[in-house]
């Protein structure tokens, strides 16, 4: 089995941080699907949405949740939107534990509409953020366990995950 651990949520949730805290925690790697993207395209995700459109920034996000699905014992943070996929989905789900990191849509603005680099977020009404995180809900609910991330710093938020899959991890030594 691959038994990664596979953190998927919306926009500021936490996904990124928490998983490197929860990564050096278990002492296993991390990946990051739009670090990945960054890396191979030498490009921010911002620029290729900028310059190439959404849709082949999840031809390069479909490449690179196959790639960090092939892994084994790794943290893996997606981007928001790599659950849209259904390809995604199931290579994500196969052999792995999935974690929603759970957020109100309030929260995830303040910590992710501020600094830019979220094309989908930026120069857009708050009704048009609260639509997107609406038709968003049910794609995240295929995961394993939810983690709600409200009021708790990334740290909490880390070994709240791995609280809940105590039984899982220790099955696995
Ligand atoms: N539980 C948390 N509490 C407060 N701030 C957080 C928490 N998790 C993440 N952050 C902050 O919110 C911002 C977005 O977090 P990030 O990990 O990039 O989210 P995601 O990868 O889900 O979009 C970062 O500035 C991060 O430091
Ligand atoms: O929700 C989305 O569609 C996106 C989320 C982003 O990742 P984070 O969820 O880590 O911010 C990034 O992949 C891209 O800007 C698109
Ligand atoms: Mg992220």
């Amino acid at each position: 089995m691959p038994d990664n651990i596979v953190l998927i949520g919306f926009m500021g949730s936490g996904k990124t941080t928490v998983g490197k805290i929860l990564a050096a925690n278990l002492g296993w790697s991390f990946l990051d699907t739009d670090a990945m993207i960054e890396e191979d395209t030498g490009l921010s995700i911002k620029a290729i949405f900028a310059h190439y459109g959404e849709q082949y920034f999840r031809e390069l996000e479909q490449a690179a949740v196959a790639r960090a699905a092939a892994s084994r014992r790794a943290v893996i943070a997606t981007g928001g939107g790599a659950v849209l996929s259904g390809d995604n989905v199931r290579r994500l789900r196969e052999g792995n534990k999935v974690v929603w990191l759970q957020v109100r849509l309030e929260t995830a603005l303040q910590r992710a509409g501020v600094k830019g680099d979220r094309p989908l977020l930026q120069g857009r009404r708050r009704e048009e953020v609260a639509g997107l995180f609406k038709r968003r809900e049910p794609y995240y609910a295929f995961a394993d366990i939810y983690i709600d991330t409200d009021g708790k710093d990334a740290a909490a938020v880390a070994g709240e995950i791995k609280e809940a899959l105590k039984s899982w991890l220790a099955s696995l030594k």
